[in-house]
């Protein structure tokens, strides 16, 4: 007799009468049906495996422990690497971010900055005789290398980083050395225990003379012992210089000094999509919970009410729902432009690299900023549920946002959105994602509340934000100031102007993809209200940006209001066959509180009993210390 399978009978309410085709939206996400089938296949080969659950929850095991065990899960990722069904490359991407991967190593993948950054610096960086040497080496993990970068005293400013690569024309050799203790290089991943080779940024000085950053390959363990080489603390012998600028001992500068920096765009585009599968992680289970959580009252004398039909809940999950959609679309858009950028790059054509280093940096900055609140948003939407470990929320948020200070910390990557704007609009020339700073913005200054009128208004703000921080500049370069004192003293609308240009081209990529996009007319419909519900929420959260830029009204914002809440209504009855279409496993979201089924108390009390505090009635500690101080009789 087949078990009958449990589910929430608000969630099966919640999910009868879907009036769109889930698949469809999942496919959409995916990229496509065959991409859903593959990425569905390669779910079941991975999770299926027993030998990659986990015997107690990690949040019970020591430091030690913990990474051991990471260490023998990414292990034998690897081995199933070769078997896997959907291919290497695309198995690797799915191990190495917060989908797939995280549902097996909760703690963190130590082989992450192998495949992340090691290898991309490698293909993006090494001569092809480099790439010969050592790629097939990665490749077949016959060397576990990371990108060692950031050190104790710097991490922003690259051009002070004190860790230096004499050449030695003598003997034709790299002395890499670590000045100072500031020096020492710090944060890299899997530095400390996991690899024996790094990418290593130092600054190259050759014939006396510094010619600023650049990459090296370093040995840093023996193969064979893992023991650290003979002084690698302070002193690295024999690395090899990543790139070809030394010809027969003399200096080739690169066409583009910040060639160098490449590998950092690369991680900067993919982190947006990381955060935005971590979002989508954290509003598949705050919606399903808030739809299985009934509390108060909200009828006086009914039923205690799903907490999802309170508007306050519905104005805390819905944003974030839209958020999703508007980020994995933003997300997909700079993806396309990395890889066009990058094949114009390797033809010599840098023209696009301004445009790639602007965008990356403005997405990467918005998305990891907007999705950790957004977590957070949710994990406080689930009451104390949300704040236990198990709920995965503490994890999703240390996650996300890690991403707001790592591959640039946002403030800074902010600063160079301006610096890009603000030349931009000076020069009157640039790329792609900046045309609507070239020339005046055309057409009436009155304001209509349409979705296309909401979109002019985001243009407005975010030339008009622009032109206030130029007219800073200016001003404060007529009271004499030097250009770097007037660029710290405009950082507050710099910023301003940088966020305003990152959300333009959020919104202009959600609002172009429903248009291009070959969509059924129901999922046209909902994802058509996401859109709208999500572009009027940033624009009153940011009205005085709007304000200070257009002509907008004190009645056309109370017209916005009602539009705003009149969405969150119409779109609450389709929140859970919404995330139900993120096609997220249990086991990727990693929480009782948002399982497919519903089960939530069951499962929060079965995890409860997993503590190791909760094998006994009586810890020994109670022994030891609590009862001499009952009888102490203090
Ligand atoms: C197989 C795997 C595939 C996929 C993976 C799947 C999932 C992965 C998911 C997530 C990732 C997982 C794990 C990642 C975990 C951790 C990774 C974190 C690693 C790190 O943190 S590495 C260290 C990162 N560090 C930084 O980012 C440092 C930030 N600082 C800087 O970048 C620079 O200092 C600076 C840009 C802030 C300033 O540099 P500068 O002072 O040299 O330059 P100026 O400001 O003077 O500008 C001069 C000029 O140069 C232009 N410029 C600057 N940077 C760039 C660039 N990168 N590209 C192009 N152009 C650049 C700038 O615009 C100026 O131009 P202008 O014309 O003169 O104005
Ligand atoms: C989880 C994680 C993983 C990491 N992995 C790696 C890795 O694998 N390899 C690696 O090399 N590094 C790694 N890092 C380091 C990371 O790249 C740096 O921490 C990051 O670049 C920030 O630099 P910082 O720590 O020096 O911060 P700082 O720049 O010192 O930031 C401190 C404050 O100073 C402000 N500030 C700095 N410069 C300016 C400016 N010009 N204008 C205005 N304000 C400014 C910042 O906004 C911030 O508020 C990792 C970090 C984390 C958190």
């Amino acid at each position: 007799m087949s078990k009958e399978i449990y589910e929430n009978p608000d969630l099966k309410k919640e999910r009868q009468n879907c009036p769109f085709n889930k698949e469809e939206i999942t496919h959409l996400l995916d990229g496509g049906k065959e991409k859903t089938i593959e990425r569905k296949q390669l779910e079941n080969y991975i999770l299926s495996d027993e030998q990659l659950k986990d015997a107690v929850p990690m949040e019970y095991l020591s430091h030690a422990d913990k990474y051991a065990e990471e260490l023998r899960k990414a292990c034998l990722l690897m081995h199933k690497l070769a078997d896997s069904p959907a291919g290497q490359v695309p198995t690797l991407r799915a191990l190495m971010g917060a989908g797939l991967g995280s549902a097996v190593l909760k703690e963190g993948n130590p082989l992450a900055l192998h495949y992340v950054m090691f290898i991309p610096a490698l293909m993006g960086q090494g001569t092809i005789d480099q790439q010969a040497k050592w790629l097939e080496k990665a490749y077949n993990l016959n060397m576990i290398g990371t990108y060692a970068q950031t050190e104790l005293g710097h991490g922003t400013f690259l051009r002070g980083l004190e860790t230096r690569a004499t050449y030695d024309p003598k003997t034709q050799e790299f002395i890499l050395e670590s000045p100072s203790l500031t020096a020492y290089k710090w944060w890299p991943g899997s530095l400390g225990k996991t690899a024996n080779y790094a990418v290593v940024m130092a600054q190259l000085y050759t014939k006396g003379k510094c010619e600023g950053t650049h990459p090296f390959m370093v040995q840093l363990r023996d193969e064979e012992t893992h023991e650290p080489l003979p002084g690698i603390v302070n002193m690295w012998l024999n690395p090899v210089c990543i790139s070809s600028y030394i010809h027969y001992g003399t200096y080739v500068k690169p066409t583009n000094s910040k060639l160098s920096y490449a590998t950092m765009v690369f991680v900067r585009v993919v982190v947006c999509q990381d955060v935005t599968t971590n979002l989508r992680k954290a509003v598949t289970i705050a919606t399903r919970y808030s739809c299985v959580r009934r509390q108060s009252e909200l009828k006086p004398g009914d039923r205690e009410p799903q907490v999802m039909d309170y508007q306050a809940q519905q104005n805390k999950l819905l944003p974030p729902l839209a958020a999703t959609f508007a980020f994995q679309l933003a997300a997909d858009h700079l993806w396309n432009l990395y890889h066009t950028a990058n094949n114009n790059i390797e033809q010599g054509d840098l023209e696009l690299l301004p445009d790639l280093h602007g965008l990356s940096c403005a997405l990467k900055a918005l998305c990891s900023s907007e999705a950790a609140n957004f977590v957070e948003v949710c994990r406080q939407s689930c009451g104390g549920h949300g704040y236990m470990s198990c709920s995965n929320f503490p994890r999703i948020y240390g996650q996300v946002t890690a991403a707001e200070t790592y591959e640039g910390e946002n403030t800074v990557l902010w600063l160079q959105v301006a610096r890009y704007l603000v030349k931009t609009r000076k020069e009157q020339s640039g790329g792609l994602s900046v045309k609507y700073l070239i020339g005046e913005e055309k057409g009436p200054k009155t304001v209509d509340t349409t979705l296309e009128g909401i979109v002019k208004l985001y243009r407005r703000a975010a030339v008009g934000l622009v032109d206030v921080a130029i007219a800073e500049l200016d001003k404060s370069g007529r009271k004499g100031e030097a250009p770097h004192d007037a660029w710290n003293h405009a950082a507050v609308y710099l910023i301003k102007a940088a966020q305003a240009h990152a959300r333009l081209f959020v919104v202009e990529s959600f609002v172009d993809s429903l248009k291009e996009g070959k969509l059924s007319a129901p999922v046209r419909t909902v994802l058509s209200q996401l859109c709208e519900l999500f572009i009027i929420y940033w624009l009153l959260e940011r009205s005085g940006d709007f304000f200070l830029c257009s002509n907008l009204t004190k009645q056309d914002l109370l017209l916005l209001n009602s539009k705003y809440v009149e969405l969150l209504a119409a779109i609450r009855p389709q929140a859970v066959n919404l995330v139900d279409s993120f096609d997220l496993r249990d086991e990727v979201l990693n929480s009782p509180l948002g399982c497919w089924d519903g089960n939530v108390y069951q499962r929060l009390f079965d995890e409860a009993a997993k503590s190791p505090l909760n094998q006994s009635n009586v810890h020994e500690s109670f022994h030891k210390y609590l009862k001499p101080l009952l009888k102490s009789n203090l």
